[in-house]
């Protein structure tokens, strides 16, 4: 798999301008460990200034909408995303799969529209714990794949998935290794028959529950290219121990 491994602190809806310290902070030590990929999602009000405020690291959105502009009260674009200073954005992140209604349909638009305003696209699946139960983890994060993926110029170089199985988000728990290891192999198979070769060069994030404790487990499986982090990015500290986490399997 090429590049860098790539770590990505999705702060969801936390922070006020106080958090542009931590962002200082993670910059600052980014130039520490240039053998990894370092990005922030901050919310949309802090996007700008986060920008302003760090020079190594990527900045992105953690959603856009599908159209450019018009009459959506409350949305942003992926060309705001874009003038706010941003190299990428997240789409499809459960968080807004189950409370904003987004169905696959829509995160595929989002991620064309993200993609055709010149971002780098973070795209989120992930079964639910009912789903993993019945042992259906790996068809549902297929149907994901197939129903999401984007086909606008961009994909897949600029494409990274994200698996965040959505038990494990917040609480606490992280599938087994060997479970991180299939759903990873099961992905790059789908997205090497939606997109051929290029497919395989996609990376493959993992999310949920990533720590300085267990990243260094984590990333260190086979197709998982990186992390996706909530929680643990909301602190420079936290954040970078996983950050230093993934310098050191380079090693
Ligand atoms: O949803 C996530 C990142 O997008 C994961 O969140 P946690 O790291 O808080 O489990």
């Amino acid at each position: 798999m090429a590049g860098l491994p790539y770590i990505v602190g999705n702060w969801k809806m936390n922070g006020t301008r106080a958090m542009l310290n931590e962002a200082r902070a993670i910059d600052r030590a980014a130039a520490r460990f240039p053998k990894v990929q370092v990005g922030v999602a901050p919310p949309a009000t802090l996007l700008y200034r986060v920008r302003d405020a760090v020079e190594l690291i990527g900045v992105g959105g953690q959603d856009c909408h599908a159209k450019d502009s018009g009459a959506f009260t409350g949305d942003v674009s992926a060309p705001m995303l874009k003038d706010a200073g941003a190299d990428f954005t997240i789409v499809g992140h459960s968080e807004r799969r189950e409370y904003h209604g987004e169905s696959d349909a829509d995160v595929k638009a989002k991620a064309e529209a993200a993609l055709s305003a010149g971002l780098a696209v973070i795209l989120c699946v992930g079964e639910t714990e009912s789903q993993r139960d019945a042992g259906d983890a790996e068809a549902v994060v297929g149907a994901q794949l197939e129903g999401s993926c984007p086909k606008a110029d961009g994909a897949p170089e600029k494409l990274s998935v994200a698996y965040e199985p959505v038990w494990a988000i917040g609480t606490g728990r992280v599938p087994s290794i060997e479970d991180v290891a299939a759903m990873h192999a099961s992905i790059r198979g789908k997205l090497v028959e939606l997109y051929g070769e290029g497919g395989g060069e996609v990376r493959i994030l993992y999310g949920g529950s990533v720590k300085a404790e267990n990243a260094a487990e984590l990333l260190a499986v086979p197709e998982v290219g990186g992390a996706l982090v909530g929680g643990a990015s909301l602190t420079a500290e936290s954040f970078l121990a996983i950050v230093g986490a993934a310098a050191s399997l380079g090693e």
